[in-house]
């Protein structure tokens, strides 16, 4: 039954076994991206020293505009809001972006770079 305001939670045992399933499920997913994540920031690691090895710029808009429209297009085929994608990945190319700058300002200094 669905809880509405005024009512008591329903704890009983099927609920908490439900929702404690779909948690399980959750962590699962959670531990997927952070794995997918990983290694995405690990190419794109290798593509920041390539870019500075050869004095590339970090962002490339044109390249952004291509994954931006086609992430877009699965996100709708997949029925995951659009916008809430494009947010995403702007998010986490943001962060790649900053990692570049950081290899590229290493080359050039000398210097350690903070992070890949
Ligand atoms: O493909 C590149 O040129 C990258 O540097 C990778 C990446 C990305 O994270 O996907 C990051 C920055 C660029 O503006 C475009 C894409």
């Amino acid at each position: 039954m669905t809880a509405t305001r005024g009512e008591q939670p329903d704890t009983t045992d099927a609920v908490q076994e439900e929702l404690g399933a779909l948690r399980d499920s959750i962590d699962n997913i959670d531990a997927a991206v952070v794995h997918m994540l990983a290694e995405r920031f690990k190419c794109t690691q290798r593509v920041g020293r390539l870019k500075a090895a050869h004095q590339l710029p970090p962002a490339d808009p044109a390249r952004e505009a291509r994954q931006i429209a086609r992430l877009r297009e699965l996100a709708q085929d997949a029925k995951l809001d659009p916008a809430f994608a494009e947010k995403l990945l702007n998010f986490i190319i943001a962060e790649v972006i900053r990692h570049h700058e950081s290899i590229a300002n290493e080359t050039v200094t000398g210097n350690g770079a903070e992070q890949g």
